[in-house]
C-alpha cells in the first residue's frame, strides 16, 4: 500500500474544485479545500470600546462594520468548505511571554505601555482569560476552526500556524481582521515569504492610526505581497462553489 499525499486524498470530492475570485490585480482562481480564512486578532482589545486599543486612544469606529464584514465571509467560506483558522495575540497573565525590557515588544507593545502609563490596567489588556483576550461574541470559533495563540504581530512567529496549513495541503489564504497596517500585513507578509498565496479582504481589515495607514497597507498587498478582494465579491465567488454533498 502507497501513501497518497494528492490534494485529491487529503480532501476527498472536493480537491478538483475551484472559485474564481475577483481581485486587484488581478483575478485568482483557487480551491477551496486548499484555502484557509484567517482571522486576525478579532478579539474585544481590538474592536470592543473599553478594550485595549481604545483604551490607548486608537480610533475604532469603524470596527463593528469590519465585525459584520467578517461575519458574512467566514459564513460563505465555511459553506464554500474552506478551513477558518483565528489568530488570538495575547500573553500570559504575568505577561512573561511579551518580554522585558530586553525586548523591543516591550518598549514597542501600546498595550504594555498604556500599562505602564495607567497602574490601575495591570492584568487587564491582553492577558490570556481577560475579557480584553477573547474573541468578539459575534465572531465566537465554530466546530472544525482552528485558534493559534501568538505573542507577536506575526502569526507565523513562534507558532504552530504554518505547521497547521501545511499538515491540511493549505496554499492559499483570505486575510480578514484587525489592524491592516499591523498584525494583518506583518502576517501576510510572512505568509509570502512561505510560499502562501494570500488574498487580503480590504472591507474586512481595519487599521490602527491614520486613514493613510490603511490605503498603504492595501498598496502593499495589492503591488507587493498578494491580491486584495471584497467580502462581497468573496461571498459571490464562495457561495458557487459546488457543496461537498
Ligand atoms: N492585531 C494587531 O494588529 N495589533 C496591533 C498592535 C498591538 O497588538 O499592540
Amino acid at each position: 500500500m502507497s501513501i497518497d499525499t494528492t490534494a485529491t486524498a487529503l480532501h476527498p470530492q472536493a480537491a478538483a474544485r475551484s472559485i474564481t475570485l475577483p481581485a486587484r490585480p488581478e483575478p485568482v482562481t483557487l480551491a477551496p479545500a486548499e484555502t484557509a480564512v484567517v482571522v486576525v486578532d478579532m478579539q474585544n482589545a481590538y474592536s470592543t470600546e473599553g478594550g485595549y486599543v481604545d483604551l490607548a486612544g486608537f480610533d475604532i469606529s469603524g470596527a463593528q462594520g469590519v465585525i459584520a464584514n467578517i461575519a458574512r465571509a467566514l459564513d460563505a467560506a465555511r459553506s464554500a468548505g474552506m478551513q477558518v483558522v483565528y489568530f488570538q495575540n495575547g500573553w500570559d497573565a504575568d505577561y512573561v511571554e511579551a518580554g522585558g525590557p530586553g525586548s523591543p515588544n516591550w518598549h514597542k507593545s501600546n498595550a504594555l505601555k498604556t500599562m505602564r502609563r495607567r497602574p490601575e490596567l495591570a492584568g487587564k489588556l491582553l492577558a490570556k482569560g481577560t475579557w480584553d483576550y477573547a474573541i468578539v461574541d459575534a465572531l465566537v470559533p465554530q466546530a472544525g476552526d482552528i485558534v493559534v495563540p501568538k505573542t507577536r504581530y506575526s502569526g507565523f512567529f513562534n507558532t504552530s500556524m504554518d505547521s497547521v496549513l501545511r499538515a491540511r495541503g493549505i496554499r492559499n489564504l483570505v486575510f480578514v481582521g484587525i489592524a491592516t497596517n499591523v498584525c494583518v500585513e506583518s502576517s501576510l507578509r510572512d505568509a509570502f515569504h512561505l510560499e502562501y498565496f494570500c488574498v487580503m479582504l480590504e472591507d474586512a481589515t481595519h487599521h490602527l492610526g491614520p486613514a493613510f495607514m490603511q490605503q498603504a497597507a492595501v498598496y502593499n498587498v495589492e503591488t507587493f505581497f498578494g491580491w486584495v478582494s471584497t467580502v462581497n465579491d468573496f461571498c459571490g465567488a464562495a457561495l458557487q462553489a459546488p457543496s461537498d454533498d
